[in-house]
């Protein structure tokens, strides 16, 4: 008999399965602390969860039994992923049943933001009839900017089609067919910013969105903008959305979401007469909570019978044999991945992997779930895994081509990734686990090269000119940046070359701009892989 242990409150009817279950017995116990849970999560085999119950690493090592941990709904920032990993429990989201409410919510909080709703209803019940202080706007004519075109930036920006308003959209994996068919015209952050009458966000919060609205966001945007977020808090800049108000530029704002939840009590939103929140009730709707509930108990219920199950944020369901052969190149795989993605800037159509030499037999699909990994994982909700990444490639209508070549080029195995992006933009990265050195960097682009993926990475494209690499050396010197090792690859003497520098610590975004602008430099670009 399993025992499962439901920790938050979570919907009756969403989990009844797990109750009808004749080979699960189902305990509800909310409210606990971290002590009360470690006491009692070793008799359990299944641990069900909404937001409120942070499942931390002690509470993972103490779930003995622990075989999978359930997440009514989208982001699992409350539980620690890797403990879960590494313990091989596997964790499981529901992230459809909540998007409709989600949606619904980020709407009416515009149209609360745009009408003073919550601040004229305050007023009403205090005894004061005041229809002076309370003129809004209109959604209709009015222009959206939507921050994030997954589920439920998709479905905001359908609502706000038939509220009149045109909608300007930026998503790193929005192509032009998908904003056509979406009735959405593909816009960069600096359009949004610049042209919105309100900008809505609905991105995860990853080190690219951390603070994408701040204050160069907040100065040239349009007099008079509103700004909603119901993704989560520190996408937006606090503290400069505040001054911002202040300054009189944003005309208010609206937050489900806090960069610390629950905000302390001298938060500045609570006490801003510009500023509307909600205490994280995105998903707070019946609906949403049936839905995820049963979502995340159908998944519970197969992974504890070891039927197949889908959404695991964290577990890869490969056969040992093949795990065997293919696991010394995951690591690698992803990096491949990631190193391709952060040098594509526009919207990825196709991811092209060609295995050759030793992995030229082999059935290389879950490697290539690590790459795609790899490739989608700095855009999407923080919960690519290899059981995932493939879906989520199909649903960003993202391609996946994979070839086996003869040709090793002289190594005994090479994987090539090719991302083909919008506009004909095409970025290659080979990579190669070379006995006895480990996984090497070979080529990037059109360039051989040599490179351990790892760290922080320059990679800085320019003309084959002497002095140029004594230039980089100084700018990066100057500034404090440590430059471990360096390669340089040309096709041709004097030639368009590119270098490859591994550096101690981030290199600030000023003097990437600076490199960029030294002679025969044409771009420089700081790719992140740890
Ligand atoms: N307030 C609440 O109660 C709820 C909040 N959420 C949050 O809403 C957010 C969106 O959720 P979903 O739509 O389900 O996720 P999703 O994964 O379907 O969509 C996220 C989208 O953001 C895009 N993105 C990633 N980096 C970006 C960048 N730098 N700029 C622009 N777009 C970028 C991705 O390509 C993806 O299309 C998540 O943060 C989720 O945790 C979700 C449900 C409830
Ligand atoms: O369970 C909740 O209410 C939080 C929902 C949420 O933020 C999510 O699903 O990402």
């Amino acid at each position: 008999m399993f025992k499962v242990l439901v920790s938050d409150p979570i919907s009756d009817l969403g989990i009844q399965q797990l109750m009808d279950a004749n080979d699960v017995t189902v305990d509800k116990k909310t409210g606990l602390s971290e002590d009360e849970l470690i006491a009692i999560i070793g008799d359990y085999d299944g641990l069900l969860v909404r937001s409120q119950t942070t499942v931390t690493e002690k509470i993972i090592e103490a779930g003995s039994k622990l075989k999978v941990i359930g997440r009514a709904g989208v982001g699992v920032d409350n539980i620690k992923l890797d403990a879960a990993t590494q313990r091989g429990v596997v964790v499981i989201n529901a992230p459809d049943g909540n998007t409709i409410t989600t949606c619904e919510h980020a709407f009416a909080m515009m149209m609360a933001l745009a009408r003073h709703i919550p601040q004229a209803y305050a007023k009403t019940i205090g005894g004061t009839w005041d229809r002076k202080s309370f003129l809004g706007v209109e959604l209709r004519g009015k222009t959206l900017g939507v921050l994030g075109m997954g589920r439920i930036g998709s479905e905001v920006a359908k609502r706000a089609k038939a509220f009149g308003m045109s909608i300007l959209a930026f998503d790193p994996f929005l192509t032009a067919d998908r904003a056509e068919k979406l009735e959405v015209k593909l816009a960069s952050v600096d359009d949004i910013v610049r042209n919105a009458d309100f900008i809505t966000v609905h991105t995860p919060l990853t080190p690219e969105t951390r603070h994408i609205i701040a204050r160069p966001q907040f100065e040239v945007m349009k007099k008079g903008m509103r700004i909603v977020n119901c993704a989560r808090g520190g996408i937006i800049d606090e503290l400069a959305l505040v001054e911002a108000i202040d300054s009189g530029i944003v005309a208010g704002a609206a937050f489900d979401v806090f960069e610390k939840e629950p905000p302390e009590a001298d938060h500045p939103f609570l006490s801003h007469p510009k500023i509307i929140v909600t205490p994280h009730l995105g998903a707070s709707t019946v609906e949403a909570q049936e839905n995820v509930a049963i979502d995340v108990s159908e998944q519970v219920l197969n992974i504890l019978r070891n039927e197949p199950f889908i959404n695991a944020v964290n577990i890869p369901p490969v056969a040992p044999s093949v795990m065997n052969k293919l696991q010394p190149y995951f690591n690698l795989g992803e990096k491949l991945g990631s190193f391709a993605t952060q040098i594509t800037d526009a919207a990825i159509r196709e991811i092209h992997v060609e295995y050759a030499g030793d992995l030229s037999d082999v059935d290389t699909q879950p490697l290539t779930r690590y790459i795609v990994k790899g490739v989608l994982s700095r855009h999407f909700a923080g919960d690519v895994n290899i059981v995932n990444s493939m879906h989520l490639a199909k649903t960003r209508d993202v391609n996946v081509v994979v070839t086996k070549a003869s040709k090793t080029k002289g190594f005994t195995n090479l994987i090539t990734v090719t991302l083909k992006a919008e506009h004909d933009e095409e970025r290659l990265v080979a990579g190669t686990l070379l006995q006895g050195y480990g996984e090497r960097i070979v080529r990037v682009n059109k360039f051989p090269v040599d490179i351990a993926p790892e760290g922080h990475q320059l990679v800085i494209s320019h003309n084959d000119k002497p002095g140029i690499i004594g230039l980089v050396g100084t700018l990066l010197g100057e500034n404090n940046v440590n430059i471990a090792s360096m390669q340089v690859g040309r096709k041709i003497v004097g030639g368009a070359a590119i270098m490859l520098l591994t550096v101690d610590k981030a290199v600030p975004q000023d003097v990437l701009v600076k490199l960029a602008g030294l002679p025969e430099i044409n771009t420089a670009e700081e790719i992140v892989l740890l």
